[in-house]
């Protein structure tokens, strides 16, 4: 089939290249010059595992281009793939001037009848929205293409994005138009295993369903963050209560880790925007609100950690280990890193950190801070610092050198912001250890 992608961030290119990888051919547009021209080079500007392999194979046989040319982009595809950004507004809604934009785009420059699928999380609604400005679009050439609006949210998450796309739990289809579901079911047979993955229903609970599924893995995360919490005064280990919870199938294992709290492009602003929802429909989402509260509470926790530890900061040097929101991405938005960054440099530490994939993110965001390095060397971020701060649960760090961990830094403290080791195993290589919601070494 002809596929066009509008926007090729994290999902429009995963969704590009996947569904070129499937045999269709598949046109992405976006904006963004620098963007276009470096995919056009076969070179993919997000660290995501798998996909610059699949976007260069698939360039070369001739099933996927990218393009700023909204005429070529918008007149090649029969179905046109909406994945462009919804930043939170200041008010916390989802901005959609980018998405209506596409949709403009859309209307400028189509050619005939077009399935439109909208991938960008939006809030309810949405999808009419677009659909009328389409309609509105077209009128204004005289033209009345029928046009469907498909609300089709995407699941992936960060670092492993290919392989979700490949193999998604499931796919929402919100329409109640026959034949552009009909579409839609053969463009994405090849991922619809045991051909049950596809769910079908109305465009509003499509788009609700995507900030219900956000919402509720955040709950998840911030109820067992302050969990964490508890486990620390009552002397439990939250470790193990998460064992034990997570075997009742009621509850599941899947994101019940205690850490530094929820970053990354999508729960906070996601949980923003749902919020805002609720506003503007008289109703107070009190769980939520909770929610996020106790996420900014957490994203501090490793520094007051610390204080506890070394007494007022200013003049220390803390060694970081993690700056991306998550491990296998080099993704920075609403890293619970940057929060403990600006904590440690108003409290006048300095600050030396190592990422092993998002340091020149980091170098690029983070230049203009006074007090902060970013090294390329783990070890030698640790040279005299007063303790090692983990954010990020990178599988490199999950054994380090301990030996080298204790003789680097000043003194041998980590605060463990993702509860990669074992406080008695730390206290027999003569570091003092404290995780999140964990029994510590003594001392
Ligand atoms: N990042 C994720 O893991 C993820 C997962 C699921 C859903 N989502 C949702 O998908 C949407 C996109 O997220 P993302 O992370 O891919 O964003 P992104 O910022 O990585 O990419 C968006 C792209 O759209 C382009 N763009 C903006 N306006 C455009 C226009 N009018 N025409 C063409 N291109 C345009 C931008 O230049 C950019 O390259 C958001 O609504 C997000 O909430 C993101
Ligand atoms: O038990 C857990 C699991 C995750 N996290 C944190 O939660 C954040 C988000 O992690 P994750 O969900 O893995 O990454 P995202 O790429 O942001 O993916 C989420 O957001 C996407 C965008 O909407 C959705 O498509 C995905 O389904 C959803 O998981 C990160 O900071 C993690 O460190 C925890 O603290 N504890």
């Amino acid at each position: 089939m002809k596929v066009t992608v509008i926007g090729s961030g994290y999902v429009g290119l995963v969704t590009g290249a996947c569904l070129a990888q499937t045999g269709n051919h598949v046109v992405c547009l976006d904006v963004d010059a620098a963007k276009v021209a470096q995919l056009q080079a076969g070179h993919v500007p997000i660290h995501e595992p798998g996909l610059e392999a699949m976007v260069r194979a698939n360039a070369a046989a001739g099933r996927l281009r990218f393009t700023l040319d909204a005429a070529d982009a918008i007149g090649h595809g029969r179905i046109l793939f909406i994945g462009v950004g919804t930043p939170p507004g200041e008010d916390g809604s989802a901005d959609l001037q980018h998405v209506l934009a596409a949709a403009r785009t859309i209307a400028q420059y189509l050619i005939g009848p077009a399935v439109v699928v909208n991938k960008s999380t939006v809030p309810v609604g949405t999808a009419d929205r677009v659909k009328a400005v389409i309609e509105a679009g077209l009128a204004e050439r005289q033209i009345d293409y029928p046009v469907a609006v498909v609300s089709n949210p995407e699941f992936l998450k960060e670092g492993a994005a290919v392989d979700d796309f490949l193999r998604p739990d499931r796919i929402v289809l919100g329409s109640e138009d026959e034949s552009a579901l009909q579409l839609m079911r053969t463009l994405y047979a090849p991922f619809n295993r045991n051909r049950e993955r596809i769910q079908v229903m109305d465009a509003r609970s499509a788009e609700l369903t995507k900030y219900a599924a956000n919402a509720m893995l955040a709950t998840r995360i911030s109820f067992m963050n302050e969990l964490a919490a508890l486990a620390e005064q009552v002397g439990a280990d939250i470790e193990q209560v998460r064992r034990g919870m997570g075997s009742d199938e009621r509850i599941g294992t899947h994101f019940l880790y205690a850490g530094a709290g929820y970053g990354g492009s999508c729960f906070p602003k996601d949980v923003r925007a749902l919020l805002h929802t609720g506003r503007e429909h008289g109703l107070q989402l009190g769980v939520l609100e909770a929610v996020q509260a106790a996420n900014a509470r957490q994203k501090r926790v490793l520094v007051q950690k610390l204080e506890r530890r070394l007494g007022p900061l200013a003049g220390r040097t803390i060694a970081l280990w993690g700056l991306a929101f998550k491990p296998n991405t080099d993704d920075l938005r609403e890293a619970p890193s940057l929060v403990v960054i600006e904590e440690l440099l108003e409290r006048g530490a300095s600050v030396v950190a190592y990422d092993p994939v998002a340091a020149t993110a980091a170098r690029a965001q983070l230049h203009d801070k006074a007090g902060i390095t970013i090294v390329d060397d783990a070890y030698a971020a640790l040279d005299g610092a007063d303790a090692l701060v983990i954010i990020t649960e990178w599988r490199e760090f999950r054994t380090p050198d301990f030996e080298q961990i204790r003789s680097r830094l000043r003194q041998p403290l980590i605060i463990d912001g993702r509860n990669l080791y074992e406080a008695d195993e730390m206290a027999a290589q003569g570091l003092v250890y404290e995780g999140v919601g964990r029994p510590s070494t003594r001392s």
